[in-house]
């Protein structure tokens, strides 16, 4: 993509950003592209989503929906669609890209990680990457056939899910039916194929943020984080790691994000135990366990998917030393919730916080982030996690 020029928001001129999804990853990526002057049109599928509240326009739809998807394309015209996450109808992408469009980081790369066959097949069969052993199934006696091929204990998710919703750990055949019907409530297109993945008893686990720009391909530090139930509580950066295993986490980000294609920040989950490393996943985009980013470098990770999307240079990624995020949680049912204690929360030097502003919690949501900066990752996550801790939120 070369360098193009930035128009006026609201002008014929505007720079045009179609964001599908409008979260929190969705609203710092938003500030980033509003700070060089583009129009950004902020999408989901409910109102006043945490990006619709900093963007210029917000539109409510089904980002599934293949019709509505083109036709809001079609009659926006923007200079590029961002995805930003993975519940959208990629196969329009995929002929709006064919059509001119230009959809980041690529139309493959999102519509090959939408579904966890897609790029798993592509890691392991095609570029030959050291992955989890895994079979697919499509109904009950095939999954439990592939449970028994794997062998326990496994993992068993929906090929088109995230952040761990409809994952579970099977240890024994007590587990087949419980996991069976999780997997087949919490997929994101309503019944369907599982992947069933041999557990990985990795000494811990990184995402390897790699962006491709016009300055070529760089890497952020390592970022370890803790997963519970499938989805991230903290995260840490720099995460110590050997040099054999460093080089070849590099080695595996640089293949799968070349052979996705297209400028852009890339979140490469891997897995590590020893010098050995697994690839597990990629997100074409930013990544939850990076908002430690916001605190730990002076280009976020949202910064660098702004800068590498527009085609700007970036000819420096500086790190500031240990850095760590860890998420505010809220369990309930509300559509109104208030924060207390920020005062507090905020007395210790180098924390921040982030409130996402998401308009309502039905069960259990993410709801913010806390950050810090300290001498170690662990004092750092700890720090983190006392700003967590001094927080009330209260459900009206
Ligand atoms: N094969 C495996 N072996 C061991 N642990 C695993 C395996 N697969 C997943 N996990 C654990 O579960 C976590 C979530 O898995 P995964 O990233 O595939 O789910 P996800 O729903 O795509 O989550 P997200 O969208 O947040 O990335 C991993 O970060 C890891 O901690
Ligand atoms: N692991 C993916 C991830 O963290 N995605 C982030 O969460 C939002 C959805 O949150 P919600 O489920 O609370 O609406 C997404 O829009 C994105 O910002
Ligand atoms: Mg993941």
């Amino acid at each position: 993509m070369s360098t193009f020029t930035i128009g006026t928001p609201g002008a014929a001129s505007a720079t045009k950003v179609l964001l599908l999804g409008a979260g929190e990853l969705g609203k710092e990526l938003c500030i980033e592209l509003k700070r060089y002057g583009c129009e950004v049109i902020a999408v989901d599928r409910y109102p006043n989503a945490p990006a619709m509240q900093v963007a210029d326009k917000a539109v409510v739809m089904s980002m599934l929906d293949n019709a509505a998807l083109r036709q809001l394309v079609i009659s926006e015209k923007p200079a590029l669609i961002v995805p930003e996450l993975e519940a959208i109808a990629t196969s329009v992408l995929i002929e709006l890209e064919d059509a001119g469009f230009n959809v980041v980081p690529s139309a493959k790369a999102v519509n090959l990680t939408m579904n966890r066959e897609g790029i798993r097949r592509l890691a392991a069969e095609e570029l030959k990457l050291a992955t989890s052993p895994y079979v697919f199934a499509n109904d009950k006696d095939s999954f439990v056939a592939a449970v028994q091929q794997i062998g326990y204990p496994c993992v068993v998710k929906p090929i088109m899910s995230s952040s761990g919703k409809g994952q579970s750990v099977l240890r024994s055949d007590a587990d087949l039916d419980g996991a069976w019907l999780y997997a087949q409530e919490g997929g994101r297109a309503g019944k369907g194929r599982v992947i069933v993945e041999g557990f990985i008893d990795f000494d811990y686990e990184i995402t390897l943020l790699t962006v491709n720009s016009l300055s070529g391909i760089q890497y952020c530090a390592p970022i370890g984080h803790r997963q519970e139930k499938g989805d991230y509580r903290e995260s840490w950066q720099p995460q110590q790691m050997s040099e054999q295993a460093l080089a070849k986490a590099k080695h595996y980000a640089k293949a799968v994000v070349e052979a996705l294609g297209g400028h852009g920040l890339f979140g490469v989950e891997l897995f590590i135990k020893g010098d050995a490393v697994y690839f597990s996943e990629v997100s074409p985009r930013p990544h939850d366990t990076g908002m430690v980013t916001l605190i730990s470098q002076q280009l976020s990770e949202f910064a660098l998917h702004a800068r590498a999307i527009l085609g700007l240079p970036i000819p420096q990624i500086k790190q500031y030393g240990p850095a760590a995020s860890a998420v505010l949680l809220v369990p309930g049912h509300s559509a109104d919730i208030q924060y207390q204690g920020l005062a507090d929360a905020l007395a210790e030097p180098d924390t921040e916080l982030r409130i996402f502003g998401k308009p309502e919690v039905q069960g259990e949501r993410r709801m913010g982030v806390a950050l810090a900066l300290s001498d170690s990752v662990e004092a750092a996550t700890q720090k983190a996690l006392n700003v967590i801790s001094k927080l009330t939120v209260t459900l009206n």
